[in-house]
């Protein structure tokens, strides 16, 4: 279960233009599920979920199951959409250190040469056992033409062509049915390939191959993340209500003037959630000088960097908090004879415990400094919950979106910076 309390954030607004907005979340609800609103040929992201492939996930989990028995080391090579949603799960539900599968790395998702060559390096390492390391790689590329993805695997893929007699079973494809670079190497060496439907953005397609395959090789149950996310579409197409009101909330906060949506968690392994919500919403509302910058932050290690600047800055921004109400650990304060830190007044008190009382702390005291507060409440950190956590926020991305008046599905402006790239690099 996901609980979303807004009632920090809606003390900010008045009645009425909180009431304004409401029934703009209202029309946008109704333009996402009648598909009339700019953009609605990429809603497949929601036909997935009305229209379960259960092939697709068998087929997913079978071959992640092979990979897992055979690999050391299994490589994501991809950038924005095409790698933040299996980041963001995977590093949400795998342990700190160690695992018991494949080591999960990641490429394809800058230019650092270094990068590259320490990477290289590394798989040329022995595994724990002193032998070769077992690589596999999953290139993931809507376009099959993005710059930091296809450079990055040109020279992996080199690098396993010369090291490995099988590559064709170690290299998987994700890309489009048809067309790009992609599709051309594919049919040179008969990789097998994972299909990005065509109507799937890279932002929305973490519930595709595109972040199923590697959630699946890191040992994570597909299958309970999924069905989670098809059960939250059912009851919010049922009731879209929380979707509403917290849209609702978050657009009268902009039309009040709020520019920053800081989203903030006290749980390290959540960071990459942050990152993935970034992108969702970034990409998606940051169009005709309109949309609130998603911002990420990692609490309590930056309340010691940027908590000063939230809770006396420019009152510009509002602060979206993901907490998790239990944990699985069991590091307990003990008391001392001599208590020459001064901590035992925490005897008997777990970190979840202290951290848990940090984060009320803090969103009292951001919330009397001003910032408005929305908090996401996930009962555990489990697959079902994160699928849940995916479609609410996919959903609050399109309708908040047409609240403003964009189109939630398209990207323009990052064409831009390619451009000028591709002009100084003398592409043709
Ligand atoms: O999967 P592709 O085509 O390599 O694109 C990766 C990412 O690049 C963008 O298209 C932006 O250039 C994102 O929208 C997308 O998630």
């Amino acid at each position: 279960m996901i609980e979303i309390d807004i009632s920090r954030a809606r003390s900010f607004v008045k009645e009425r233009a909180y009431n304004d907005s409401y029934e703009k979340a209202k029309q946008a609800f109704e333009q996402v599920k009648q598909r009339n609103g700019a953009g609605s040929e990429w809603l497949g992201w929601r036909t997935l979920l009305s229209d379960p492939n259960d092939a697709i996930l068998e087929q997913l989990d079978s071959l992640a199951t092979a990979i897992r028995e055979d690999a050391d080391v299994f490589i994501v090579c991809g950038i924005g959409g095409s790698y933040l949603g299996a980041r963001a799960v995977i590093d949400a539900l795998s342990p700190f250190f160690g695992t018991d599968g494949p080591e999960i790395l990641y490429a394809g998702n800058q230019m650092s040469g270094q990068y590259l060559d320490e990477l290289i390096g590394y798989l040329e390492e022995p595994n724990a056992e002193g032998e070769s390391k077992s690589v596999y790689l999953n290139v993931i590329s809507k376009s099959g033409t993005t710059l930091e993805t296809a450079l990055s695997f040109r020279i992996l893929r080199n690098w396993m062509e010369d090291r490995f007699d099988d590559i064709s079973e170690r290299i998987v494809c994700t890309t489009s049915e048809e067309g790009g670079a992609l599709n051309e190497l594919i049919k040179k060496h008969g990789f097998p390939k994972f299909i990005i439907p065509d109507d799937v953005g890279g932002r929305f397609s973490v519930l595709t191959p595109v972040g199923l395959l590697p959630i699946a090789v890191a040992g994570i149950d597909i299958r309970s993340l999924f069905y989670e996310a098809v059960s939250k579409f059912e009851a919010l197409e049922e009731d879209p209500e929380p979707v509403l009101e917290y849209a609702a909330v978050k657009h009268a906060l902009y039309e009040q003037g709020k520019a920053i949506d800081l989203f903030t968690t006290f749980e390290p392994q959540l960071n990459a959630l942050s990152g993935w919500l970034q992108q969702l919403l970034g990409e998606s509302e940051g169009k005709e000088n309109q949309g609130m910058f998603p911002a990420k932050a990692t609490y309590s290690t930056d309340l010691h960097s940027l908590g000063q600047f939230v809770q006396e800055g420019p009152r510009n921004m509002m602060e979206t908090f993901i907490q998790v109400d239990s944990m699985n650990e069991q590091v307990e304060v003990q008391a001392e004879d001599e208590d020459h830190d001064g901590l035992n007044y925490l005897e008997g008190r777990s970190f979840h415990d202290i951290n848990s009382r940090a984060l009320e702390g803090t969103l009292q005291a951001h919330h009397e400094g001003g910032v408005p507060c929305v908090v996401l409440t996930l009962d555990k950190l489990n697959a079902q919950h994160i699928g849940e956590f995916i479609y609410l926020y996919e959903l609050l991305t399109a309708v908040y979106c047409y609240c403003l008046d964009v189109n939630p599905f398209n990207q323009p402006g990052v064409e831009f910076y390619k451009k000028e790239m591709y002009q100084l690099l003398g592409k043709q």
